[in-house]
């Protein structure tokens, strides 16, 4: 460990001493009795082993530190504790107070604190942030470095003391930030070298020194201090940047020579870049929800303006040229139902089929699949698409066994990329920890990236998602439109024929008067109320005279056509009420509504004299009828008063036809 500070290392519940470090009796000036009669009472008081003990009590840290004072070396010194649990102990970690001096800290702190909180950019709040810890602090250089989705760090922002060179714009390999390194931070997320070259201190007894993974008085490993050397730097404070999702980056602060920074301008650091970090999770939080937002008022926008579901091929024309914007893509294409929509540079339909093909045997949940080396892709490195180099794809869920494809594909991107240092070829996995080849301390290596296109962002990810749920309800909507559509014209061809049908079932299709079927229905339904009500109908049954002789004379054609204005005649004679239906042949029936015996009779004699006017071309001969009348009688049905009125009416022929007859029993 370094010699700046000491560390003890006792049991979980604060009070038996396993081993202290070398220099702890020196520091905190006690000669140290044998390891097992050593307590934490014995180093620190009774007292403050007991606070030690109370603030621990179910915490992995310290939430804030201890500070005490003590007579050392005939003196009042101050320290400060800090402790962590790490496995079955508590480290106890003890530093000396220097007086802050040139350190003016609580308004200086305050201010850059409020200037943090003002920024409204990324660049300008990074900025912010190394520009305020470099003049808190004096290093020579502070940087921000920002973690890529393949962990290799890139240099955001920097602010400079004078005695380093810049590494702004540098990316450093991910060999650099090993996966146990990243676990470290997320657990404390200060590490702090004061002196490369100090030598570190032991612990007593030697068998028993405890892990100081998590401690911030940890000597570097020889690896780190080779790495450090290499970049000319001898004193280092990193501090992590912790997203929502992991490590977001960190604040690394380098001097040139050993460079002591009291405990106090630390933790003044530790809150600047814990504000800082606050601040850009919202401004990022907030720049994705305009970005979401844009993406799902593209949609919206576009369907409310009009009334009309649109098809699929509307959406993309209406639509393709801002979503490629929006997702910073050159083509895009929608394949639904085995048909493909394609807009700006997409391949050719026979690869989008084959493309679906395969992510849909492949890809079998919910989720977008999305590359940016296409050719170098085993799903897709056989497939035609020389001008596409990254992929998105977000499966439409149209239904369990029907899948649609939003696709947006992005051309190559040659990117030149500045590293600081080459990761050495033995160690080509990017997670694992190397030992870096640098040419020479500032050499940095240049690589042009090539057969890569844009990188698809988490956020583009997401809005995709969501913009694939939205189509599938625009396009379900148009689907639904359109078998609505199919659906009226269905009901509308069912109703005509239903009409048809009733037609058939209702009317004499020559004269289209009521059948007979039809006009018995309604004699029935009239006995049925003449019964209840008493009211007064009857029947007119009529019959062509001579009818046989007009067809042979003239035709069966002129016999049709006489039938026809006869039913046409009579049928524009009647009250609204009367029906006229055709009983058969040439015998037609008139039911009469509201109507006794002499109003029926009336009616039969006007009608007789009406068809004798009635006048059809190429007949030679005036037209007659014999008419018999039936009025109702209580008991009468259907078929007795139809047979009264025929017997009349055979009376009529036989008394020399166009006249009326009434039914026998009549009485008038
Ligand atoms: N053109 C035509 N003729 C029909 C139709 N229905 C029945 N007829 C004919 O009407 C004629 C009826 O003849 P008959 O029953 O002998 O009666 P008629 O010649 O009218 O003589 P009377 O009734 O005694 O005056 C038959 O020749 C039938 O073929 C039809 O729809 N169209």
């Amino acid at each position: 460990m370094q010699p700046f500070g000491a560390v003890a290392a006792v049991d979980s519940a604060c009070r038996r001493v396993h081993s202290v470090s070398a220099n702890l009796g020196a520091l905190l000036d006690i000669s140290l009795p044998e390891p097992d009669k050593l307590s934490l009472s014995c180093l620190l008081g009774k007292r403050l082993s007991q606070r030690l003990r109370r603030a621990m009590q179910g915490r992995e840290n310290l939430p804030a530190p201890l500070t005490f004072v003590r007579q050392t070396h005939g003196r009042n010194e101050r320290y400060q504790i800090h402790a962590l649990r790490s496995g079955s102990q508590v480290l106890v970690e003890i530093e000396p107070l220097q007086a802050l001096g040139k350190w003016r800290l609580l308004g200086a702190v305050n201010e850059r604190l409020m200037k943090l909180a003002d920024a409204t950019h990324q660049e300008e709040l990074l900025d912010n942030l190394v520009g305020s810890i470099q003049e808190l602090t004096g290093y020579d250089r502070v940087v921000v470095c920002h973690f890529d989705s393949d962990w290799h760090g890139l240099i955001l922002a920097e602010a400079l003391g004078g005695r380093l060179p810049t590494i702004l714009g540098q990316r450093f390999p991910a060999s650099e930030f090993p996966v146990a390194l990243r676990h470290a931070y997320e657990r404390n997320p200060i590490r702090y070298i004061q002196d490369l070259e100090a030598p570190s201190v032991g612990f007593l007894p030697k068998s028993a020194a405890p892990s100081l993974e998590d401690s911030l008085l940890r000597a570097p490993a020889p690896d780190r201090v080779r790495y450090l050397q290499n970049l000319n730097v001898h004193g280092s404070l990193s501090l992590a940047m912790q997203g929502d999702a992991g490590l977001w980056g960190m604040v690394v602060c380098h001097a040139a020579t050993p460079y002591p920074t009291p405990p106090p301008v630390r933790d003044a650091v530790r809150a600047l870049v814990q504000m800082a970090t606050q601040r850009l999770l919202l401004l990022r939080a907030r720049q994705e929800a305009r970005y979401l937002q844009r993406v799902q008022d593209s949609l919206v926008l576009s369907s409310t303006d009009r009334k009309e579901p649109q098809s699929p091929e509307q959406l993309l024309s209406a639509q393709a040229e801002i979503w490629m914007e929006l997702f910073r893509a050159h083509g895009v294409a929608l394949w639904i139902g085995g048909n493909s929509y394609l807009a700006g540079n997409s391949p050719a339909p026979t690869v989008i089929n084959q493309l679906v093909k395969r992510l849909t045997r492949t890809h079998d949940h919910s989720g977008p699949w999305c590359s940016r080396e296409l050719a170098k892709n085993p799903l897709t490195s056989s497939l035609t698409m020389d001008k596409q180099c990254g992929l998105l794809a977000v499966p439409l869920p149209f239904s369990p066994d029907e899948r649609g494809w939003l696709l947006f594909f992005r051309p190559q991107q040659v990117e030149t990329l500045y590293w600081a240092m080459q990761p050495s070829p033995n160690h080509p996995s990017p997670n694992q920890p190397s030992v870096l080849t640098l040419p020479s301390p500032s050499t940095a290596w240049y690589e042009e990236v090539v057969g890569k296109s844009e990188a698809w962002q988490r956020v583009e990810r997401l809005a995709a998602v969501d913009l694939g749920e939205d189509l599938t309800l625009a396009i379900s909507a148009y689907e639904i439109s359109k078998l609505n559509g199919y659906l009226e014209q269905e009901r509308k061809a069912l109703a005509e024929a239903n009409q048809r049908l009733e037609q058939l079932a209702h009317f004499d299709p020559l004269t289209q008067v009521w059948n007979r079927y039809r006009i018995e229905q309604a004699i029935d339904a009239e006995l049925v109320a003449a019964k209840r009500y008493g009211a007064h109908f009857g029947l007119l049954l009529f019959d062509v005279d001579h009818f046989k002789e007009i067809n042979d004379t003239h035709g069966h054609a002129l016999g049709d056509d006489v039938l026809v204005a006869l039913a046409r005649m009579v049928e524009g004679s009647l009250r609204g009420c009367d029906h006229l239906g055709r009983w058969g042949g040439e015998e037609f029936i008139v039911l009469a509504k509201h109507a006794d015996l002499e109003a029926l009779i009336g009616l039969a004699e006007r009608l007789r004299e009406l068809v004798t006017m009635l006048s059809v071309d190429g007949l030679s001969k005036p037209l007659t009828v014999s008419i018999g009348v039936a009025a109702w009688q209580p008991d009468d049905s259907c078929k007795s008063m139809v047979a009264r009125a025929d017997e009349a009416m055979y009376r009529a022929k036989h008394g020399g036809r166009n006249r009326v007859e009434v039914a026998a029993r009549e009485v008038l």
